[in-house]
């Protein structure tokens, strides 16, 4: 992902300030050296890179960190902030009746990019239509026609006609009954005066609500003057950045957005129309830094909770301790199930990023659907002794259980292999750092009360 880079080199200088409560200079210069040579590796453009960093580096000498607050915590919410500053917020996207245009490089992703917008407004109720102006490139009628279908939205294009204007024109009276429309214009560079004449002419046609520039996550030094000539011709009101699922840099994406002073509508993941996000700032960076996606992760606890219902007599904390209990893992089963796989949960946990999850066996925390269905079966099998006590199982219990459920004994067999494999996991979680396992815990039960979940966990609490 975009500026991957930043978040593990940044992760290792910060772990160097566990147990620290403040910063001294030489500390904050050694941070702020680490961003810079992310930054510039990533291709972002020098003059942000040594703005963004003189911020920093201000805020972190200057700020008094608020009483209880690591000095980890401290210079990471200083990081974060100022990171935000510059993506800015999430550009402004109404779910209402309007006409959105798009503008870019060649190849940049812009048909891509029209088809996947308008089945990401499909998928939120509304009525989009694309239109396809792009009489330039060879093929690009055929493309924007086929990936529409794929998306099964309304599509305008005349593959005969010759004058983009025009087509622009005829687009707009032929998909009057849209609620969204898209226009897709070709490919161009923004230094060429006739090209930027001519989307000149197709924005006065089509009068946009909004304009968005299309960008390579790849984009590198000359992200700044494109982003520039085309928000000094047609006004760039956000960005969408393409690509992201390759091994881009992403720099330069990050440039554009601070240069027009937009931000960041959409992000491209890869090739099929559903391949599209809304960009949503605080994830973003948040998992650029490595801390992990609290805004997300807390909304699924939060779904989770609400089906999953509360256990009082249960201490998540208890897991922590090494007694985690075949009870346990039929609770977590249930709560993980409705959240997702566990994998990605726990890479939305702060200090839980960075990979961690990684160095676990493949098969560590994968319990598939059915495997799940089948494990609960034989769960309901089990004396509460044996769920407290999994160890107390044997041979001819096994043979009950697997009788009593209808499985294989070999299915009960891999159910405690499974539940040995998971406690052994989570006691290597033990003992870690701030306390975020412990309190994500206590969260997830909603223990502290707080209405409910994750949510008013601060992202450096
Ligand atoms: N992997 C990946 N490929 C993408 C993504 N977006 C676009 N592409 C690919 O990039 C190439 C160019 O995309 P187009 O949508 O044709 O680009 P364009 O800006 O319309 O191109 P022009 O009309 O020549 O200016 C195509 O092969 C797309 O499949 C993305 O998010 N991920």
């Amino acid at each position: 992902m975009v500026l991957d880079n930043l978040g593990s080199s940044l992760r290792g200088t910060m772990d160097k300030l566990r147990g620290k409560s403040r910063l001294d200079e030489e500390d904050v210069q050694e941070i702020v050296k680490e961003i810079q040579r992310s930054l510039l590796q990533a291709d972002v453009e020098v003059d942000l890179v040594m703005d963004l960093s003189s911020n920093i580096e201000e805020r972190a000498l200057n700020e008094e960190p608020p009483g209880g607050t690591s000095a980890r915590d401290h210079i990471l919410k200083i990081v974060y902030e100022e990171m935000v500053e510059v993506v800015g917020d999430s550009t402004e996207i109404p779910l209402e009746p309007q006409t959105i245009m798009l503008a870019g490089l060649q190849g940049s992703g812009k048909t891509t990019t029209a088809a996947k917008m308008a089945w990401w407004f499909s998928t939120k109720g509304l009525r989009p239509a694309v239109i396809q102006t792009d009489t330039f490139r060879p093929g690009a009628y055929e493309q924007a026609k086929q990936m529409c279908e794929n998306a099964e939205v309304q599509f305008y294009g005349d593959p005969d006609a010759e004058d983009p204007v025009q087509i622009a024109r005829d687009g707009m009276e032929a998909t009057e009954d849209a609620d969204i429309r898209i226009v897709d214009t070709a490919g161009r560079h923004a230094l060429e005066a006739d090209l930027i004449e001519e989307i000149e002419e197709i924005e006065r046609a089509v009068a946009p609500d909004r304009n968005l520039l299309v960008l390579d996550a790849a984009i590198g030094q000359g992200a700044k003057a494109q982003a520039r000539e085309f928000d000094s011709a047609v006004g760039v009101d956000g960005v969408a950045i393409t690509k992201l699922d390759g091994t881009a840099k992403g720099g330069g994406a990050l440039t554009a957005v601070n240069e027009t002073d937009s931000s960041i509508a959409f992000l491209g993941t890869g090739e099929t129309v559903q391949d599209i996000e809304r960009f949503e700032p605080n994830g973003f960076i948040s998992r650029l830094l490595g801390m992990g996606d609290l805004k997300q992760l807390s909304e699924r606890v939060e779904r989770a909770m609400e089906e999953t219902g509360e256990d009082d007599d249960w201490e998540p904390e208890d897991m922590l301790q090494g007694s985690f209990t075949l009870k346990d893992m039929q609770r977590q089963m249930d709560a993980m199930n409705k959240m997702g796989p566990l994998d990605q949960v726990m890479d939305m946990i702060p200090g839980m990023g960075g990979g961690l999850m990684d160095q676990l066996p493949d098969d560590a925390m994968d319990v598939t659907q059915d495997r799940m269905r089948n494990f609960e079966v034989i769960m309901d099998s089990m004396t509460d002794e044996e769920l407290e006590d999994p160890r107390s199982i044997g041979a001819s219990q096994v043979q009950r259980i697997a009788r009593g459920s209808g499985t294989e004994e070999e299915t009960v067999q891999e159910l405690l292999q499974q539940h040995k494999m998971m406690d052994q996991t989570l006691s290597q979680f033990q003992g870690m750092g701030d306390g975020d396992m412990q309190r994500m815990m206590k969260k997830m039960q909603g223990g502290d009360g707080g209405g409910g979940g994750l949510g008013g966990m601060g992202p450096f609490g």
